[in-house]
């Protein structure tokens, strides 16, 4: 078998080796009519072949800006379109393409690999880790009374007179098709502060790319202003049976424009219940109720997996929200590497270098992967048995250490 980089003439047989290997066909638009694979840089793909030259395997990577806690922008591989013919599984074709992939990026200098995996039990042993999660929350509208924030009420010299006056804010609705460069804009507004977000390349909004709202489907779309009339963010839904008002993503720069947002789609007549589809799941949207319970949370899953590419890169790259030490012992089994590092954090920033010194800490660098961006706490790896804490303080610690500004969150589906 050869595996060799892709170049724009090869788009064609890409495509249809990746459609094959999902059991697609290319021609067939996904939901909503965006052709995803217009996307793909074709610079970056990778096909696998037969001695004879037939293409029975595929992956790429899209150049992607990952939010990392304490906004930081960093480059992110977002790697994609990975498939083997039905006719070639299991004969270690993927792990040929996934060391390929590793080395090939190294080499363009590249520190971290993301990707929204199709199947959880595939990423794990090429060193991914989820890192982010995600979920819907479905609220009948019967049950959608927000309560009035006991904050409001509470005592604050230099705010004493404020929030009485009428709201300057506004939101206006308006179709997708009118919209597109409010929604890039916000986005890409919103991404910039929020961890674990990427960054959608406008490529993607002027192809039309993804999914709604990226993808031409026919949509509404709530779009809120600041009182100078700027927009901040925005609620992408439809309507369908029974009754229910989807939600693609409510995008907003601050909770405030999110619970207007929000407040405004379950305001909604003619309908019986909201979805809003891709909240994290700890969302403060489901304390707002004056019912805790109005908002069901279902189908909570991991959204987006990290890979480290060179840990003390990858660790000094982040912001840090308090001082610290920790001596980490990495392995890397499918690269066959192994590492001891001492992260120190001062002020926000870390030091990561080479130590002899005893660990607080051994993990895989999936499970590094996984408690990068601050979305999963080291202590729940080491209690369930895949984290090896040397010392009664080292999880919590590492917990407190590894804490983002927010949790991270990533909507973007590549
Ligand atoms: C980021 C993305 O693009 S996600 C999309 C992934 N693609 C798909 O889901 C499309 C449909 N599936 C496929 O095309 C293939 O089954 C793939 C790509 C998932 C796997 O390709 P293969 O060439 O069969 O994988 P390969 O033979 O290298 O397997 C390596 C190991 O992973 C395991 N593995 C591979 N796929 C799976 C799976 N779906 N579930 C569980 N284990 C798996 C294999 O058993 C093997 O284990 P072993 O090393 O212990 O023997």
């Amino acid at each position: 078998m050869e595996i060799r980089a892709t170049t724009d003439e090869d788009l064609d047989v890409f495509v249809d080796t990746v459609h094959a290997a999902f059991g697609r066909f290319p021609e067939t638009p996904i939901e909503g009519g965006g052709l995803w694979w217009s996307a793909l840089e074709m610079d970056r793909g990778l096909l696998a072949l037969t001695a004879d030259g037939r293409p029975v395997g595929t992956a790429a990577a899209h150049s992607f800006e990952l939010t990392l806690p304490g906004e930081t922008l960093v480059p992110a591989a977002g790697v994609t379109a990975v498939g083997v013919l039905p006719s070639h599984r299991r004969q270690g074709v993927l792990s040929a393409l996934m060391r390929h992939q590793l080395a090939e990026l190294r080499g363009r200098g590249e520190f971290l690999s993301v990707l929204l995996a199709s199947e959880a039990q595939i990423y794990g042993r090429f060193g991914y880790g989820p890192a982010t999660y995600t979920a819907r929350l479905t609220v009948p509208r019967h049950k959608a009374a927000l309560a009035v924030p006991r904050a409001r009420g509470m005592a604050d010299a230099s705010a004493a007179g404020s929030g009485t006056g009428p709201d300057p804010s506004s939101v206006e609705v308006l179709r997708r098709a009118e919209c597109g460069e409010i929604l890039e804009e916000v986005y890409d507004r919103y991404r910039r502060a929020q961890p674990g977000a990427l960054s959608r390349p406008h490529r993607w909004w002027a192809l039309r790319a993804g999914q709604p709202p990226i993808s031409p489907a026919p949509r509404y779309v709530a779009v809120h202003r600041d009182a100078d009339g700027v927009p901040d963010g925005y609620a992408s839904y439809s309507i369908g049976q029974p009754e229910t008002l989807t939600v693609d993503e409510t995008i907003a720069t601050d909770d405030t424009v999110f619970t207007a947002l929000a407040r405004f789609v379950l305001g909604h007549d003619l309908i019986s219940q909201v979805v809003f589809k891709h909240v994290p799941p700890e969302h403060p949207l489901r304390w707002q109720f004056a019912d805790f319970r109005a908002g069901k949370v279902s189908g909570d899953t991991d959204w987006l997996w990290v890979r480290l590419l060179d840990v003390p890169r990858a660790l000094t790259a982040r912001g840090w929200f308090m001082d610290g030490e920790l001596v980490l012992d990495v392995r890397d089994p499918f690269l066959g590497e192994h590492g001891r590092y001492l992260l120190t954090v001062r002020d926000g920033k870390a030091d990561c270098v080479p130590t002899g010194r005893e660990p607080d800490l051994s993990l895989d660098v999936g499970d590094l992967g996984s408690v990068y961006l601050g979305g999963t706490a080291p202590s729940t790896l080491v209690r369930a048995g895949h984290i090896r804490a040397h010392s009664p303080g080292a999880a919590a610690l590492a917990d407190a250490l590894f804490r983002a500004e927010r949790s991270p969150h990533c909507l973007h589906w590549f």
